[in-house]
């Protein structure tokens, strides 16, 4: 055992952290202050150092690639085979707990998890069949009500609607979607942390064994957890585990999902001799962006107040680029990265984050364009994409009859003849005669109350999937799923459909294939069989493995999922006013400081370059919006700034800090611009009045040109017809 190298790459206050006696400890401190380094170090401490068994750790993170990270730095200090440590996110190990004890939570063995486009789904079967209307009650907000309340541990008996009718109706879905994944044993993202945690209060023999064995317990991100996440580990902490955790109150982003800054609070109190250690030298960034990060959080009321230093120089300024339209932004961020690249640096090291994920379409084009190489992490990912999930759908139907979600998923797809009333006469016997759609399909057959073609259709279905099932039992799991999308008829249907999405979709099939053959059955769950786990794994991890560490590419992924990362050069994009802060943010005030706060996560991913940008007029969700730069952006004090482009024109309510400029500074697009108006000119219009080109396209008679209107916003006008002015 070598204690002293535990302790290396440690700062003082660090290693008071990782040395600590046993006990419970809070490591509060700013981003880059090596929280999560700490952590790690302290499960190799205990087990070296404390003499605990692995099998006696808990650890919880954010995400499974944190996870795994973590998995692998502790081997590596170690030195040994951690199988046995529980390591992963709050979801995959409460999965785990009632994988293990099934019948304890009250489910079936088969039990199946939603996500939350599935949940959707069967909410609005719901809704439909209360005749409730969709826009008094649109489905997405029963979803949020009923994930809200789940992730405060209440279910419908402990809620009280009060007289408010709206308030009733919402508590009746929600009752009735419990019953109906009660009946079909689906269980959505929420409800596994639920019970869970029922789990822990109704069975005290099962508590009881965990306590015994998890004696130390490690969080995090703490500040992100939520009020049934803090009360599992609460109760499991019981009053004898030791508990460290570790968070950062100016980085909590998950408000929204019902995340609970007090719980930092919560634990001081909750959690007998806490002590509290401050970490506050950065190793991550350089002096200019940390400066400028603290400067910006500091605009946020109520915080608990950190400072942070850095021994790095101050390094080059922040780069804030002010471009014409959200193509512009494009090309120049994809220049940057190909110059980073000239320089022998590596994609890789390059990060461009995002408020949404609708704006990464137009960089991925400009990626594609330039043959760049990029990942969309946390994107669309691969097992929530269409042809994936249709064939999954079938692989759960085999698996598990009663699925409903599946069921309503693949039942018409390939199209065969069962049509809408056919399906609304299956789901209301369903509903009335407390059945799942296939036990009542079944019954609507046997009674004979369907006939016909539509009989023919749904017994036609019901015996694919019966055959498939039989057909594919004794097969490997691999050669399964090739069987399914064979015999599904989904292989046939991307294929008539031809065209490049097709292609792709008939490519990401074939992949389905090779992840089936490359599924490694996790040692813990062996006993519930390789389809099943199969179907746990693609439902919990979607994409988080889709990350392909041996190709060099440029990182895309939204602001939300950079937590807990870094890389050398990151860009933050479309930072404006109505996408960052949101413009939902904007209209409910309260949502300004998470915004705020995700700005200051984003900033602090970056250690040597951070390039900010946003577009004076952009196309988006299907509009074209005239924008104005983010508050966010003057808020950081000049100094550590360096304008890229001054902006061509000012609207009056933007700031002073982007003075107006003459049309002499006209940028000029790559291709060949025939309209006789250069982008960047001020225009004149006889309705519109003045304005400012921004874009151009088409020659002759079709030629084109964008202009921003001061009052009147963007608007795309004919040359040949619009009579504008030079001015
Ligand atoms: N004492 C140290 N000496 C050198 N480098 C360090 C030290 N502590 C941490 N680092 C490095 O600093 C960077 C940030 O550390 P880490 O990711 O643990 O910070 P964090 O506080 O968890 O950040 P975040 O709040 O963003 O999650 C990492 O590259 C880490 O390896
Ligand atoms: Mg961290």
């Amino acid at each position: 055992m070598d204690v002293s190298s535990l302790l290396d790459g440690l700062n003082d206050k660090q290693r008071e952290a990782v040395g600590a006696p046993l006990s419970n400890m809070l490591v509060l401190a700013g981003a880059g202050s090596g929280k999560t380094r700490v952590l790690t170090h302290r499960i190799a401490w205990l087990m070296q150092v404390e003499q605990q068994s692995p099998y006696s750790i808990l650890a919880v993170t954010f995400t499974n690639k944190a996870a795994a990270e973590m998995r692998e730095r502790v081997e590596k200090v170690v030195g040994s085979n951690m199988g046995r440590m529980w390591i992963g996110t709050f979801h995959g190990l409460a999965h785990r707990i009632l994988r293990t004890h099934f019948q304890d939570a009250n489910l079936p063995q088969s039990f199946q998890i939603i996500d939350s486009d599935d949940q959707l789904r069967l909410l609005k079967r719901i809704l439909k069949s209360l005749n409730l209307d969709d826009k008094q009650y649109p489905p997405r907000q029963a979803q949020s009500y009923i994930n809200g309340k789940k992730d405060q541990g209440l279910r419908p008996k402990h809620i009280d609607a009060g007289g408010f009718p709206v308030e009733q109706n919402l508590l009746n879905i929600y009752k009735i979607y419990q019953e109906s994944c009660d009946r079909a044993g689906l269980v959505d993202f929420a409800e596994i942390l639920l019970r869970a945690h029922e789990l822990w209060l109704n069975k005290p023999h099962i508590l009881a064994h965990y306590q015994d064995r998890f004696r130390h317990i490690l969080v995090d991100e703490f500040q992100d957890t939520n009020a049934i996440q803090y009360a599992w580990i609460r109760v499991l902490a019981g009053n004898s585990a030791n508990v460290m955790i570790v968070g950062d109150d100016d980085q909590s982003i998950y408000g929204w999902r019902g995340a609970q800054i007090e719980n930092l609070h919560r634990f001081l109190k909750d959690f007998p001799g806490a002590e509290t250690v401050r970490l506050e030298q950065n190793y991550r960034s350089t002096g200019n962006i940390l400066k400028a990060s603290n400067d910006l959080i500091a605009n946020n009321p109520d915080r608990l107040g950190k400072k942070l230093w850095t021994e790095d120089k101050d390094g080059e300024p922040i780069s804030v680029y002010c471009a014409f339209n959200e193509m512009d932004e494009a090309k120049f961020i994809v220049g940057r990265i190909n110059d980073w690249q000239d320089k022998g640096g590596s994609l890789s090291d390059c990060a461009i984050l995002y408020r949404s994920n609708a704006q990464s379409r137009v960089l991925e084009e400009a990626l594609l364009h330039r043959g760049l190489a990029y990942r969309i992490y946390g994107g669309l990912r691969f097992f929530e994409r269409q042809e994936i999930k249709d064939a999954m759908g079938y692989m759960r139907l085999i698996n598990n009859k009663d699925d409903d979600a599946a069921f309503e998923r693949v039942v018409n797809t390939p199209t065969r003849g069962i049509g809408d009333r056919t399906l609304e006469i299956i789901r209301s016997t369903a509903r009335q005669q407390q059945l799942t759609l296939w036990q009542a399909s079944l019954r609507l057959l046997e009674e004979k109350v369907l006939a016909g073609r539509a009989a023919n259709a749904v017994r036609g279905f019901m015996d694919l999937v019966i055959h498939m099932r039989t057909d594919t039992a004794d097969m490997l799991l691999y050669r399964m799923t090739d069987s399914v999308i064979n015999q599904s008829g989904l292989r046939a249907m991307y294929e008539a459909e031809k065209g490049e999405k097709a292609q792709a979709r008939i490519e990401n099939l074939n992949e389905l294939v090779t992840a089936a053959k490359s599924f490694e059955m996790p040692e813990e769950l062996e006993d519930m069989g390789e389809l099943n786990a199969f179907l746990s794994h693609a439902a919990l991890e979607a994409g988080e493995g889709q990350a392909d560490a041996f190709t060099d590419a440029v990182q895309l992924m939204t602001l939300h999922s950079a937590k807990g990362l870094e890389f050398p050069m990151v860009f933050m994009s479309g930072v404006e006013e109505g996408i960052f802060p949101s413009k939902m943010a904007l209209d409910e005030g309260d949502r300004l400081d998470e915004e705020r706060r995700l700005c200051y996560v984003g900033m602090t991913r970056a250690m040597q370059k951070l390039y900010i940008s946003y577009a004076e007029s952009r196309r988006i969700y299907g509009r074209e919006d005239y924008a104005r730069p983010s508050r966010f952006i003057n808020e950081i004090p000049e100094q550590y700034v360096e304008q890229i482009r001054l902006r061509a024109q000012v609207s009056p309510s933007i700031s002073q800090r982007f003075p107006a400029r003459g049309a002499s500074t006209a940028f000029s697009q790559s291709s060949a611009n025939t309209t006789g108006f250069s982008v960047g000119q001020k225009v004149k219009h006889f309705k519109f009045a003045e304005g400012v080109v921004t874009n151009f396209e088409g020659t002759g008679e079709k030629a084109r040109v964008q202009v921003n209107f001061r009052d009147f916003g963007s608007k795309w006008l004919l040359v040949s017809l619009a009579k504008l002015e030079a001015c």
